[in-house]
């Protein structure tokens, strides 16, 4: 079977788009790993994939799958991608589009032609949803490994996040730590692991241990959880400038009860056909 697809990327985070609407195919978690594999496929942190909604009432379905072929709900750099991406294949000529995940529905609104708006819907703190083991909701829970005790925040963005305030991230663990993080045994669907740095209260700097994948250049989910974890910690104020490896996104997160929003870049980086 021949596929087409789009090879996008959202401040360095890059995504395989499929369009499913226009093309038929079926794909099975060999193919998504298949195509992520940047020796012997296309090569991409995930693939997104546009299929027609099942709810009439919103636009599309929007589904992510890590480059490991887990099928996650939630990629807020890849939904910035998504809103680019099916305006630009005449899909829709909506600006703000409403879309299905398995984690809820989002709201896609675009800024101009390459900025978009992402409403990545109320955080999840509550230890059951993010979901961490423990008793009560914390602040900080503290995660053993080997040695030493590490005081991490946890937020649910729709997928689960730990995050971990460094003083310098460049010169944080990410490489080994943050495997160790991410399959703890206090994160039963094991987390996405978030190093931040706190500049100022309006500007940090952040590397994310994705699961599912390894470090990326940015996570916009992460973002999101490491600005929410600072602002009820005291650290940030509502609105953030997050600096990824990859480039910077913008968050402001009102606060409890509601929606973060979460505005930053997007680019085409080319088209291309796969047998699979
Ligand atoms: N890159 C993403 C997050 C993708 C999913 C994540 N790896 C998970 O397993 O939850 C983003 O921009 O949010």
């Amino acid at each position: 079977m021949i596929l087409h697809f789009t090879k996008m990327h959202g401040a360095g985070n890059d995504f395989v788009v499929i369009d499913l609407v226009s093309q038929r195919a079926r794909l099975r978690s060999r193919d998504i790993r298949k195509l992520a594999d940047r020796h012997f496929g296309v090569g991409c942190d995930q693939v997104l994939v546009v299929e027609p909604p099942e709810n009439p009432d919103v636009d599309f379905r929007y589904r992510i799958y890590n480059a490991d072929g887990s099928e996650v709900s939630q990629c807020g750099n890849g939904a910035r991608c998504f809103a680019r991406f099916v305006r630009e294949r005449r899909l829709t000529s909506k600006r703000v589009l409403r879309v299905e995940t398995s984690a809820g529905e989002l709201e896609l609104r675009m800024i101009d032609k390459q900025q978009v708006e992402v409403a990545m819907g109320v955080p999840h703190l509550a230890p059951a949803e993010v979901p961490i083991e423990a008793d009560s909701q914390q602040a900080l829970y503290p995660l053993v490994i080997d040695d030493q005790t590490l005081d991490v925040g946890a937020v649910s963005m729709g997928n689960p996040h730990a995050i971990l305030r460094v003083d310098d991230v460049d010169t944080a663990p990410v490489a080994t730590l943050g495997p160790r993080i991410e399959a703890h045994s206090s994160f039963p669907e094991r987390a996405n692991a978030g190093f931040m740095q706190v500049v100022a209260d309006n500007h940090i700097r952040l590397r994310v241990f994705e699961r599912g994948v390894g470090e990326t250049l940015a996570c916009g989910s992460g973002a999101c959880a490491a600005v929410v974890h600072g602002i009820r910690q005291g650290w940030l104020s509502d609105t953030v400038t997050v600096e990824l490896p990859g480039g910077k996104l913008s968050i402001r997160w009102p606060g409890d009860g509601e929606q973060v929003l979460m505005t930053g870049p997007t680019a085409v980086v080319y088209e291309g056909s796969i047998k699979i």
